[in-house]
Parts: structure tokens; sequence; C-alpha cells
């Protein structure tokens, strides 16, 4: 499904450190700001404990886990949207993305340059927000002066999209806000889509913290409370902690987080964070060759996720053979949920189920 999230923040606060760790990409990450200039890209299997489950079961030769891409950016500062730092290129490259994972300094080191010389994760956050609103601002309102013009002969889309601008985006933009906050019907989230603004992509906080900043961190707090305030989600990760872990093999890997108390990488509730940010979800398939997951959209139908394979079985569909997650471990595998009546035969109308267990019937 090609699904990218954008790394951002102030420069220097960690963003290509957790890049590194979540890609193994080894790029550039020095404590110095404006050390990345050209975005990396790189791309990440989505850990998924269900995937193992199912393995267990069916024993298949290989395991494709479903993928995500992230996209490490350069740091941006106050006046990027007029041009200050590294500007308008910076901005080009977040439109690209589908979501943002917008990486807040809360660690204390004074041997890390922080570019205003002081760790402040509410200013910080004000400044990114900022400079995305201003980027959205300008491109409405160069939308509000071309829409003007064609409203005046009865365009009957450019009148709707004039009073949008007029009476919903400017005003939000104008104290600074983002789009993505605003409540916009069906027809509204139509035409702000078609002007391709940068708040209103879904938005994650990574808060990057100490070694011991998971707990009675107050900088931490601050970056929850804002995140609760706009709906956006939290997560803390310590980037310079992650990208050793990265570093380690399987085995050395799982010692280490057992001496941390740590379960999993909290590269992993990165991952699964962007995945949930953008409304997806997993299904399976499962044979003898190869479990693999596969990501589509939460409501998607039987014909959709079978088109996430290949174009053909969404256009041959017939019928979905489908076992749920839990019928499928319960009942120990396909025969099993055959035997005790789990399987089900669905049809175009069915909406997939997260974790659900499919093999497509198709006509080529
Ligand atoms: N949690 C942390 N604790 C302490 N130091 C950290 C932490 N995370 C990152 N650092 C250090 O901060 C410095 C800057 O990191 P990094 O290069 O990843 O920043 P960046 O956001 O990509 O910067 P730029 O915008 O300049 O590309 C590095 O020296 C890195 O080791
Ligand atoms: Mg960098």
């Amino acid at each position: 499904m090609g699904i990218k999230c954008g790394i951002v923040g102030l420069p220097n606060v960690g963003k290509s450190t957790l890049f590194n760790a979540l890609t193994k990409a080894g790029i550039d990450a020095e404590n110095f700001p404006f050390c990345t200039i050209e975005p990396n890209a790189g791309t990440v299997p989505v850990p998924d404990l269900r995937q193992r489950k199912i393995s267990e079961i069916v024993k298949p030769q290989r395991e494709l886990a479903t993928t995500m891409e992230f996209v490490d950016i350069a740091g941006l500062v106050a006046g990027a949207s007029k041009g200050e730092g590294l500007g308008n290129q910076f901005l080009a490259n977040i439109r690209e993305t589908d979501a943002i994972a917008h990486v807040v300094r809360c660690f204390n080191d004074d041997n890390v340059i922080h570019v205003a010389n002081r760790v402040d994760p509410k200013a910080d956050i004000e400044i990114i927000n900022t400079e995305l609103a201003l980027a959205d601002l300008e491109s409405c309102e160069k939308q509000l002066q071309k829409v003007t013009r064609t409203a005046k002969g009865g365009d009957k889309e450019a009148i709707a999209m004039k009073a949008l601008l007029e009476n919903k985006l400017l005003p939000q933009l104008n104290e600074a806000l983002p789009i993505r906050s605003l409540k916009l019907d069906e027809n509204e989230l139509a035409l702000v889509k078609t002007l391709h603004l940068l708040t209103v992509k879904p938005t994650m906080y990574i808060a990057n913290v100490d070694e011991q900043g998971f707990d009675d961190n107050p900088l931490l707090d601050t970056v929850r409370s804002i995140a609760e305030a706009e709906g956006a989600a939290v997560v803390a990760i310590c980037s310079k902690l992650e990208s050793e872990i990265a570093e380690l093999d399987d085995d050395e890997r799982l010692e280490f987080l057992n001496d941390l108390g740590m379960e999993e990488p909290g590269l992993d509730r990165v991952i699964r964070a962007g995945y949930e940010l953008l409304n997806l979800q997993t299904y399976f398939t499962a044979g003898v060759k190869e479990v693999r997951a596969w990501t589509v959209k939460v409501g998607a139908t039987a014909p959709e996720a079978a088109g996430v394979i290949h174009t053909d079985f969404q256009k041959g569909f017939i019928r979905a053979e489908v076992i749920s997650y839990e019928d499928f471990i319960t009942y120990n595998g396909e025969q099993g949920a055959k035997d005790a009546g789990r399987w089900r035969l669905e049809g175009k109308d069915y909406v997939v189920q997260d974790g659900d267990i499919i093999h497509f019937r198709f006509n080529v």
C-alpha cells in the first residue's frame, strides 16, 4: 500500500538517530544542527506477534511482514515557511508523506546542542506547528485568490471552496492551529484533500527522552498534555538507546531488553502507533509456502483486501474463505477451524476484520 510516515522536528533533536534505529540504514546522526539535508527513506517491517503464532501452527517455508516506509527529513526552524533554514524544500518533503511523526527533545544533555539553547518541548512543538500552519496559510491564501475569480462565474465547486477557505480553513490557520483538528463534513474533507495541506496529516508526537526519562519526567508530561488537548498520540522512546538496541543480534537484544525490563523495543511501539494513526489493520494469508501479513484500511471489503495482493484478485473476486485470528489459534489452524464450523465463505460485501486469515477465490 506504500504508506509513508515522515519524521519531522527541530534540528538536532534525534530524528536521524530514530530513523537509523528503525531502518538500520546507518545514515549520519551527528551532534550538530542541519546534519541531515536530503531526506532519507527506509522500509520497516510492521511487528506483529500474531504472525509468529500463526506460523507456529502452519510452519511455512517463509514469513513476510507487512511494511511501512519512514522518511527522515531535515530539521525545521522558525521562518522555514519564509525560506529560513532549509525552508521550503523541507516542506515539500513533508507534503509527500501520509502521516507525521513529530520528534520532540525531552532529554537533558548539555553536550547535545539545542538550536535555541534550552530544552523546552512546549516552545519546540509550537515552532514546528506554527511553521506548518504558516505554510498551509500561504497555500490557502493562494487558493482563495484563484477560486474568488472562478466563483464569480458561478462555478459551484469554486463557491464551496471559497466558503470553506473563508469560514473555516483560514481562521483556523490564522490562529496557527492545524486543519486536522477542525470538524469537517464529507464534502468539505473532499475539498480539503485537493489542497494537499500539511496540517491535515495525522500526527503523533515522539518524545525523545533520556535513558532514565520514562518516569517522572516533566518534559514528557508536557508533551503528553499538549497531545491530549489535540487528540494526538504520544510515544516515549530514547532514540539513542534504541539505536544501540538495533545494533545487537537477536539473542543479545532479548537479553538487553530483559535487563532493562522492556518487553519489546520502543521502536515497535513507534511503528504500531504509525499504523494506528493511519487507521490501518492487518490480515494474513497462510499457506505452507508462506505466512504473510497485508495492510488494509479499517473498513476495507474483501475485494479491496484482495486488491492489495493483486489487482486481478480484486477484479476477478468470487469469494473469500475466512477464519478469524482467535478461531485459527483456538482450533489449531484451518482444518481444526473447519471441523469446529468456524471456517466461513464470505462475499464481496464482507468487511475485513483485524487479524483475519483469508484465502481468496477469484477468476482470472
Ligand atoms: N535520547 C537521547 N539522549 C541523548 N542524546 C541523544 C538522544 N537522541 C539523540 N541524541 C543525540 O543527539 C544528536 C543529534 O541526533 P540526530 O542527528 O539524530 O538529530 P537530527 O534531529 O536528525 O538532527 P538534524 O536535524 O540536524 O539532522 C546526536 O549526537 C545523538 O546521539
Ligand atoms: Mg538528521
